[in-house]
């Protein structure tokens, strides 16, 4: 029996975007198993349109654009991040695997398979199918590349080592720094983002094994935040440790702002990158047992902020400036001295985007406590005038630390987005 599929080429019909629900819908009116010419379903579709294709494209984030999504554009409620190691050595092959990716990217993120669900019963499908019927929610692909894809024991791969940015180079290392192999490094990452975890892991196995033979999988972590449903007034999320965590962010919506803060400018650096950004990620465990034993004062004089509104301690509302002038009754600083905001603020010039998920993987075998924290995901234009003094001062001061464990750590420069017709990768490769 001939069915019709939701292919990459029949994405669109007749002027008519098709996605995986309006394919199914379609399906469910004509039944399974009817063959439906393009023109028929065309015609199917715009009657049926109006309803499904709003509330569906207010769930669809535009691949092509002048930057990636994922970083400036609304966090979603889930994230599946992975990293690569390139296992090709001919630059054509990674090129064309970047070209491939693009196009799939492109279909995923509209709420697309990457190829028929079914149609030869004597091959694997070309879509792994478990996102069929699922709403686009929101998805984006970032694709960042790390300082090994460009030199890797002194071999320069991929006739790329003069390309490298001085920005893009393994992190020093930070003192308490347990960071394990496993969660370390990577030549390339793949950060999907969606409001649901399913999409986004459809989203990153199809993506790996279109890269099958050419780049394989060195570490992969999910996160999760409260969902939309669950906090309709969308407030600040709270981390693990039960406080609001997000609330000092630059503003996403200020074109400056992030211009002076995330986006890689002209003379930056190298040209590639325009438009791009560095992302820092840090896989950061949380001993959530220590801290459940810990008093509320001790907890909010660790942060810097009162628990429930997420204020600077000593103030009133959570987005008030910061006073760390200001002195209780004892003569002390309000927001004391080694608290994570007074640390993370230092005097207010160094500036990330933090875009963090909260992450539970289960029990740490070696100690029988949850595995259970953050993964740390920033965004800056430098990072060694932004994330790396931030985190030295952490290092050395933040109260924070009796509670925590930076546990794997990577660099990746997410390359500027693709125009249609183009591809991610593209200013770096050519
Ligand atoms: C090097 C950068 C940072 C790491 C690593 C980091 C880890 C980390 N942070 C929290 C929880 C909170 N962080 C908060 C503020 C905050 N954190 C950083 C940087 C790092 N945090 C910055 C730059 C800031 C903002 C500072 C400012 O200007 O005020 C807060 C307070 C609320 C907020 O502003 O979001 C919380 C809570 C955890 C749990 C953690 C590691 C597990
Ligand atoms: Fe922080």
């Amino acid at each position: 029996m001939t069915k019709k599929m939701n292919t990459p080429e029949d994405s669109t019909l007749n002027g008519t975007k098709i996605s995986r629900r309006n394919i199914l819908k379609t399906a469910g009116v004509g039944g399974v198993g009817v063959i439906l010419g393009a023109s028929g379903l065309g015609g199917l579709l715009s009657l049926k349109e109006g309803k499904a294709a709003s509330s569906e494209t207010k769930e669809i984030i535009p691949f092509y654009d002048k930057h990636q999504g994922g970083i400036t554009t609304k966090t979603q409620n889930h994230i599946y991040f992975v990293s690569l190691d390139v296992t090709t050595s001919k630059k054509e092959e990674l090129v064309k695997l970047f070209k491939d990716w693009t196009k799939a990217a492109a279909l995923l993120t509209e709420g697309k398979a990457v190829g028929p669900l079914s149609s030869n019963e004597f091959l694997p499908p070309k879509d792994t199918g478990e996102a069929a019927g699922l709403s686009p929610s929101n998805l984006t692909i970032t694709f960042g590349v790390g300082p090994s894809l460009f030199v890797k024991d002194n071999q320069d791969r991929f006739g790329l080592k003069q390309k490298q940015s001085k920005e893009l180079v393994d992190l020093p290392k930070f003192p308490l720094d347990a960071l394990e192999e496993a969660w370390t490094g990577g030549d390339i990452c793949i950060q999907a983002c969606a409001d649901d975890l399913q999409v986004a892991f459809h989203a990153v196995r199809n993506l790996i094994r279109i890269a099958r033979g050419k780049a394989a999988l060195h570490w992969a972590q999910t996160g999760f935040q409260r969902t939309k449903q669950s906090d309709p007034k969308n407030e600040t999320p709270r981390n693990l440790f039960g406080f609001k965590d997000g609330t000092a962010n630059p503003d996403v919506n200020s074109e400056k702002q992030m211009n002076e803060t995330v986006w890689v400018q002209p003379g930056d650096g190298p040209n590639w990158l325009v438009n791009g950004s560095y992302l820092v990620v840090r896989r950061i465990q949380m001993f959530i047992e220590v801290w459940d034993r810990t008093n509320l004062r001790e907890q909010e004089n660790t942060f810097g902020r009162y628990r429930d509104s997420g204020a600077p301690l000593g103030q009133k509302d959570e987005f008030e400036r910061l006073d760390l002038e200001k002195k209780n009754e004892q003569g002390e600083y309000s927001i004391p001295v080694d608290s994570h905001t007074r640390q993370s603020h230092g005097d207010g010039s160094q500036k990330i985007l933090r875009r963090a998920y909260s992450y539970s993987d289960g029990m740490d075998m070696k100690t029988g406590s949850f595995d259970a924290g953050l993964l740390f995901l920033c965004f800056q234009r430098t990072p060694s005038k932004q994330f790396i003094p931030i985190q030295n001062r952490l290092a050395k001061m933040d109260k924070l630390n009796e509670y925590t464990s930076h546990r794997g750590s990577a660099i990746f420069a997410c390359l500027p987005g693709a125009k249609q017709g183009g591809f991610i990768g593209e200013t770096l490769f050519n």
